[in-house]
């Protein structure tokens, strides 16, 4: 693992967002390195979806700046826009395969939808079998979702991100609704990843524990801004009140 911190690959800067009087993000700031893991916390509500949704182009911020990988997100074509995203990948809450479909044909799903990232490549037989070995389960190829663990579905769920290779993966809540010792697995596997990819990671989590095992830097999201940003370490052993709800187990 190496972060650089010479070169960010997302930089948030001033980002403003309300709906109505829902003044949501009120000068948010986020930069996150390359080969860094960075968790970003903050409670119900305060806004890290509109965040993210922002980052993706999926909402369109009042005022501020987003760059990915240098491109500003904010005035952005459709196309390039489409381009960057196969950059990106996500991990949502609840994993989300398609029932009605193999693990393989899971995996090969986002394959066909990014074909032009993957010019030439008529068998993506070896592709899927990559991503599924790095998640330590090829033995599922051919079984379906409801064949699956909860921890199982999530880590399919992570090879699937993986087979895009993306440089920058987004976590919402990956360990949400998991048992401590699945929880685990996923959160070692996530680790791997950055070591073996180095890729970049931003972490939406409640889970302490989640954080102080992959956390390399955080940012607790309060009343719109980073509030408090830091090493677990430091943030943890704050005496701060605001900061300090934050650990409380
Ligand atoms: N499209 C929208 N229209 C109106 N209000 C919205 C919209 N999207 C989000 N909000 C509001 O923005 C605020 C932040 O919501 P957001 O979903 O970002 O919270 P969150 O931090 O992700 O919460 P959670 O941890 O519960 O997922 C909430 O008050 C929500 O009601």
């Amino acid at each position: 693992m190496s972060i650089n911190h010479q070169h960010k690959v997302i930089h948030i800067e001033n980002l403003y967002k309300k709906f109505g009087d829902n003044h949501v993000l009120n000068g948010f700031n986020m930069d996150l390195y390359e080969g860094e893991n960075l968790v970003i916390m903050g409670k119900s509500g305060s806004g890290k979806s509109v965040m993210i949704k922002c980052l993706v182009g999926l909402e369109t911020p009042d005022s501020g700046s987003i760059e990915v990988m240098g491109r500003n997100m904010i005035h952005i074509g459709r196309e390039e826009l489409n381009q960057i995203r196969t950059d990106i990948g996500f991990l949502f809450q609840g994993s989300a395969l398609y029932d009605s479909m193999s693990v393989r044909e899971n995996l090969e799903f986002p394959l066909r939808r990014h074909l032009k990232k993957f010019e030439g490549i008529t068998d993506t037989t070896p592709l899927v079998e990559e991503a599924l070995t790095n998640v330590g389960l090829l033995h599922t190829i051919d079984l379906m979702p409801e064949e699956l663990s909860g921890g199982m579905k999530r880590r399919v769920a992570l090879a699937r991100t993986l087979i895009l290779r993306p440089k920058i993966i987004l976590y919402d809540e990956p360990t949400t609704g998991l048992d401590p010792i699945t929880s685990k697995e996923i959160i070692d596997l996530m680790k791997s990843i950055q070591n073996t990819y180095n890729t970049s990671s931003l972490i939406i989590t409640h889970d302490v524990d989640c954080a102080r095992v992959i956390a390399n830097r955080m940012i607790l999201l309060v009343d719109g801004i980073n509030y408090a940003q830091g090493s677990f370490q430091e943030l943890s052993s704050s005496n701060d009140p605001k900061i300090k709800a934050f650990f409380k187990t």
